[in-house]
């Protein structure tokens, strides 16, 4: 089923929309196209829509205007003029896609209340918690995350964290048309540096933690924070929900001009925070604070990590005033989110995990627990995703090999990088981070054997950095590839013998 459905009823005429944009925008061509819908990508265009022709890295969208009009596009809204579509030109239409979908599917955010979450770790987890939360509260939710994007009339597997402004409209209007209450989404540094989320009116911004990643895209650290800055702007989000336990979360805490809820699992000076904080390998639990509150919470989610982002989504919901009674129950119900360490058990005698990490700061706070679970070794599988930034590679690799006593290396999605050299720096570091064993396996099932046939009774396994990923992407070759099934594969045979 399709989440996203909306049409323009009733249709805007374009020369409404020319006005809209005022003295910065030209049409060339009649004003009287009928519109009912906006995309900026020509294999999406249905009839009545402006087809957005943006410039980009590698192409420009001027040069599909034929097969948008093929499709029923209607007008265009570019920086170049063209003769295949009524036209309007802009200087930067990819500053003004936002709002100007948000106005054609009639600011669906505005009888939303959309919670954006934004950080370099934990997101994900953060948006299903913060839809556990508030289904348990009583509340029609949609979701958008890199996993899934689920409303109340279907889901579909997300393509982005955060999708292109379009989409975000489309599927947020086919939300509030399905009387959604709330909605849960991921927001990314690309989708703020990209302007995808303008024209959104956030309810509640999220800011979970900033550590090195992405400077494949951002030049630097601060413009990396800058970008997650924006999502707190006035002109974005209505209050926002702090994490305080790195020095970006305190310096936003510190600068933020909305109202604003600190959280902290170690710091007792947040607003809301945690104490007794104890991880098993059944679950968490900690007491949380806040709100004028002391509750007892014992969640499913696994690692001290997830306490994190549990007190992001209760600060979020605290800070809309929702009931957190109703929204501890909820999240303390939530076992899984996919791909997460996620637990894998074949009858096995030793824990088997399968984990999302791929940036040293996840690594830092899932390997000491991942320790903690054991007496014996914990052997990892690791490795690095092409057409990322190169500087992470040497770093996993050595974070990897502190703290576990095994590091196998082998491929993630190489993409267009070549396969071999990302492995020999993931290895490279992993020969210089420590003490442990590291072994080179290229073949992604053959490492994951290797690992469960290695762990003796007592270990702890964790095949690391694909999460829920399905596909394993070689150059143009895509393969599916789920890092679960091939460990629940692996222990199966190694149990049966
Ligand atoms: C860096 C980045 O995000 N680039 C995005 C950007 O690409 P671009 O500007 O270079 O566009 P292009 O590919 O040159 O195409 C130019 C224009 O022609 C259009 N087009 C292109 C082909 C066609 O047949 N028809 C058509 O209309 C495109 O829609 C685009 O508007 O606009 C494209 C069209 O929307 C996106 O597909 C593309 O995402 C690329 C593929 C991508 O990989 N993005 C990733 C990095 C991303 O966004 N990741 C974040 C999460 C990161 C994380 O947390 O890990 C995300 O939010 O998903
Ligand atoms: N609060 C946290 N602090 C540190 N690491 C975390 C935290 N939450 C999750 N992680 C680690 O990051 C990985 C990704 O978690 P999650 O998908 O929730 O975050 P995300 O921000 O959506 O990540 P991405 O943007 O890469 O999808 C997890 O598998 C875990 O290893």
């Amino acid at each position: 089923m399709s989440v996203d459905c909306p049409r323009c009823t009733p249709p805007k005429l374009l020369r409404e929309m020319v006005h809209r944009l005022g003295r910065s925008a030209t049409l060339s061509g009649s004003g009287e196209a009928a519109v009912t819908g906006i995309s900026q990508d020509s294999r999406l265009v249905r009839a009545g829509d402006v087809y957005a022709a943006l410039p980009g890295r590698h192409r420009h969208g001027i040069e599909f205007a034929v097969e948008a009009a093929s499709r029923g596009a209607v007008a265009m809204l570019s920086d170049r003029e063209s003769d295949v579509l009524p036209t309007i030109v802009v200087d930067d239409p990819r500053l003004l896609l936002g709002p100007l979908a948000a106005w054609v599917y009639g600011n669906p955010s505005e009888s939303l209340d959309v919670y954006g979450v934004t950080g370099t770790n934990g997101k994900t987890s953060t948006a299903y918690l913060l839809d556990a939360g508030l289904r348990a509260a009583g509340v029609a939710t949609g979701m958008m995350t890199g996993i899934t994007v689920r409303g109340p009339n279907g889901s579909r597997t997300a393509t982005r964290t955060t999708p292109e402004a379009c989409e975000l409209q489309q599927t947020l209007a086919a939300f509030a048309e399905h009387r959604t209450g709330a909605v849960a989404m991921e927001v990314s540094s690309h989708g703020l540096a990209l302007h995808r989320i303008d024209g959104t009116s956030f309810r509640v911004g999220v800011f979970t933690n900033l550590a090195r990643d992405h400077l494949d895209f951002h030049p630097d650290m601060d413009a990396y924070f800058a970008a997650k800055a924006r999502l707190f702007e006035p002109g974005h989000c209505a209050a926002a929900a702090i994490g305080i336990d790195d020095e970006f979360g305190r310096r936003l805490a510190a600068t933020v001009t909305v109202p604003r809820v600190t959280f902290s699992s170690r710091c007792t000076a947040a607003d809301v925070h945690a104490s007794a904080v104890h991880a098993d390998e059944g679950g968490t639990s900690f007491t949380l604070h806040g709100a004028g509150a002391r509750t007892p919470v014992r969640l499913r989610l696994l690692g001290v990590h997830q306490v994190d982002n549990a007190l992001a989504a209760l600060a979020a919901l605290a800070a809309r005033g929702v009931d957190l009674d109703a929204a501890v129950a909820g999240i303390e119900n939530l076992d899984t989110v996919p791909g997460r360490l996620e637990a894998v058990h074949a009858g096995q005698p030793f824990l088997a995990f399968v984990d999302y990490m791929h940036n040293t700061a996840g690594q830092r706070r899932l390997f000491p627990y991942l320790r903690s679970l054991t007496r014996g070794r914990v052997i990892a599988v690791v490795g690095a995703t092409g057409e990322r930034d190169p500087g992470k590679r040497v770093p996993l690799g050595a974070t990897a090999a502190r703290f576990a006593d095994t590091v196998i290396v082998t491929d993630e999605s190489p993409y267009s990088d070549d396969a071999h050299s990302l492995r020999e720096d993931v290895a490279r570091g992993a020969r210089s981070g420590g003490d442990a064993e590291v072994l080179v396996l290229p073949d992604r099932a053959e490492a994951i054997v290797a690992a469960v046939t290695l762990a003796a009774p007592g270990d702890v396994v964790v095949v690391a950095g694909r999460g829920h990923d399905r596909v394993q992407a070689y150059g143009p070759r895509r393969r599916v590839f789920d890092d679960r099934v091939a460990l629940h594969d692996a222990l199966r045979r190694l149990v049966a013998g």
